[in-house]
This record gives structure tokens, sequence and C-alpha cells, in this order.
């Protein structure tokens, strides 16, 4: 199959191409960037020194030629960009696969309100189909949202307790924590080595994007979800995302059919590992597309708190895509992705 990426030189970009240049059903990856390129042509080695010797041409945006000489594109762009591009390829029905949020939302009233720009058309948008893999596992639309990394291991921590109606909705509190690779290759006040090096820092309190996109699949579980208290903090390391999610139980629910019903929702997903009271690290996950998933219980306070963890580049976003990618071709679901995490 030949495969367009645009955006391969970012940072989910990046890895995003490592893992289909060596996807067995892959035989070309095309490159391509903005609109208007420069007159001179750049070449991803050129971009990116540690790819050296793949030199490909990173080629201005056109759709007709993309739809001509692909199989399947993937958006590795910033918000804003998908919608801005793909109208053509959305009108004919094109396999898409887009990193950024710009069609996971269904409401653009909530997509202008949380990215404070305007919203594909809701047309457009119900062409999309959210694909966070171990809850839609047999997609039918041609182009996959893919999910959010901070959303992403917050949903998969918190999808048994929900879809098994185990916990007290209103009690729910998340606390995830990301790598400074979460916020892409663009250098900003707070990616600076000088701020977060030996730092921390709580973000965008009650104002993530991500809460909307988590609080949709919660609601798609279970509609009497109302809300969800969510944060986020930059820590400083380059990749992982851990998701601390505190709940109180329903009366009646003890920590053995908690552990029964993880087990029951992942045993036969081959990237969500349940580690049951063996409570995960971030590096138990690095380099790998797994999701790792521990627990606690707490009988003084009737608490359960969940720890999930991800690499944000791979099971968080590039690593996703391409499970997502052979879930649309029918591919078995590991192809391509790497088995074990790099450790240490
Ligand atoms: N980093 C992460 O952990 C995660 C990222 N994502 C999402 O994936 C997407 C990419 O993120 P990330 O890799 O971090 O971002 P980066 O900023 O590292 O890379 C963005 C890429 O998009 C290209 N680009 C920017 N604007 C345009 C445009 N108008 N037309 C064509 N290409 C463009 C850039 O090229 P150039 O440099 O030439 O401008 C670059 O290759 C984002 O939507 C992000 O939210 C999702 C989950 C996790
Ligand atoms: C550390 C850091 O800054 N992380 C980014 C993650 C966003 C992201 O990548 O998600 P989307 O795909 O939804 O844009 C942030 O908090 O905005």
């Amino acid at each position: 199959m030949e495969i367009g990426i645009i955006g391969a030189t970012g940072y989910s970009g990046n890895v995003l191409y490592s893992l289909l240049k060596q996807h067995p059903q892959v035989t070309k990856i095309n490159l391509y960037g903005h609109q208007q390129t420069n007159s001179t042509t750049s070449y991803l080695d050129e971009e990116i020194p540690s790819f050296q010797g793949e030199h490909l041409p990173l080629q201005a945006f056109n759709a007709e030629k993309i739809m001509a000489e692909n199989d399947c594109l993937f958006f590795a762009t910033p918000a804003g960009v998908a919608k801005q591009l793909a109208t053509p390829l959305l009108a004919a029905d094109f396999p898409i696969i887009d990193l950024s949020g710009d069609f996971r939302l269904k409401d653009p009233a909530e997509y202008s309100k949380w990215y404070q720009q305007p919203a594909a058309s809701a047309e457009q948008l119900a062409k999309a189909e959210y694909g966070l893999c171990e809850f839609n596992d047999h997609p039918t639309a041609a182009y996959i949202a893919n999910p959010g990394c901070y959303a992403t291991a917050t949903l998969l921590g918190l999808a048994p307790l929900i879809i098994e109606h185990l916990i007290e909705l209103k009690s729910i509190v998340v606390d995830a924590k990301s790598g400074v690779s979460g916020a892409g290759k663009k250098l900003s006040a707070s990616s600076h080595f000088s701020f977060i090096n030996e730092n921390a820092w709580l973000y965008k309190l009650n104002q993530h994007k991500h809460i909307p996109e988590i609080l949709q699949q919660m609601q798609n579980w279970d509609d009497q979800v109302q809300a969800v208290q969510f944060s986020t903090t930059l820590i400083p390391i380059t990749r992982g995302i851990m998701a601390t999610i505190y709940a109180q139980l329903k009366p009646g629910i003890t920590p053995k059919q908690i552990d029964d019903v993880y087990r029951k929702h992942y045993q036969t997903k081959p990237f969500v590992r349940w580690r049951s009271t063996e409570l995960p690290m971030i590096k138990n996950v690095t380099g790998s597309n797994y999701c790792d998933l521990g627990y606690g219980y707490n009988p003084a306070t009737n608490v359960i708190t969940v720890v999930s963890v991800i690499d944000n580049l791979l099971k968080g976003a590039a690593g996703q895509a391409v499970q997502n990618f052979n879930l649309m071709w029918h591919f078995p679901e590991t192809t391509g992705l790497p088995q074990l995490p790099i450790f240490p």
C-alpha cells in the first residue's frame, strides 16, 4: 500500500514515519507539507537529522494528487489544519487517519468553545469515527479521528468502571501528567529546559481541550455522566503520560469485582495490560503501544485509584494511529507495532 503523511517533520509524524517504514503492508510512503512550499524542495533527512538517508521530498499539499498517489492518508498536523485541508478528501470518502483533534467532537459548538476556532461542519463531523481502538475495533468510517493522548490514557483507565456502572459518577477526579513531547516540536516558554527541568506545572485547569473529548466518550458509555474533573500537569520527562483516576465505589461493589471487570474487558486487547494491584509506572510502557493499568482501594474512604500509563507519542498518537490503520484495513491489530517497551 502507498501511504501519505502530512506533518512527518513533527514529533508524532516522526514516530508515525518510523512505524510505517517497517510496516509489512506499506510499500511506499509519500510526504506532504504546507499548501505553499518555498521554491526549493526540502527533504525529510534534511529536516530530521536522525533520519539520515531517508531522502524523501516534502511535497506541497494537493488533495487530487494525494488521492491519486496513495491508498490512505495520515494527518499529523496541529489542530485547525485537517479541517481546512480535508474537505475534498472527505467528500470522496478517501481513507484518512487524523491525529489531530479536528474531527473528534461531534458538536461543532463544543469544538469552537474548546479549540477557540470555527469547527468543521456538523455533516463533516458526522462522517468521522472516534478511534479509541479497544472500544471501536470494527471501524466503518473512511475518516478516523485518532484520540488525544490524555484522553486515551484517561478513557482506557475509566472505561470498565463507567460501562459496568461501578462508581459514583459525580466523584470522578482525574489527575493527568505528561512529558514535554506532548506539546509538539514548537518551542514555547513552558518547553524551555530552564522552565520545566526540576519543575511540575499544572496548566489549563478546567480549560483543557481533552475535557469535552473525554466527556463525549464517557457519555456514550453511560448517558448519566454529566461532568468530569480533569487536570493536566507538565512534568520534566520527554515521553509519557500518567493519568491517576480517583472515584468512590457504589454501595456493595467490592475491589475483587473491580479486578474481575478490568480483566474481562481487557483480556483480549493486545495493547492494554491489566496489572491489578501492581501499579504501573511510565517507564513500563515507554517506546511501546501499551497502556498499562493498575489499581488500589482504600476502605477508609471507599475510593478506588486507577493508574493508567501510556507513551504519548505511541499509544497516545502514532502507535494508536497505526493500530487504527490495521483495524481499518483488516490487518492483525498488532502489525508493525513494537512489542516491547524500552527499558531503562
Ligand atoms: N505530541 C503528542 O504527544 C501528541 C500529538 N497529537 C496531535 O498530533 C498532531 C501533531 O502533533 P505534534 O507532532 O506534537 O506537532 P508538531 O508541532 O511536532 O508537528 C506538527 C507538524 O505539522 C506540520 N504542519 C503545521 N502546520 C501545517 C499546515 N498548515 N499544513 C501542513 N503541515 C503543517 C508541521 O510542519 P512544519 O514544521 O513545516 O510547520 C509539522 O510537521 C497535533 O494535532 C497534536 O495535537 C496527539 C496526541 C499526542
Ligand atoms: C504537554 C502538552 O502540552 N500536551 C498537549 C497535548 C495535546 C495533544 O497533543 O492533544 P491533541 O491531539 O488533542 O491536540 C496539551 O496539553 O495541549
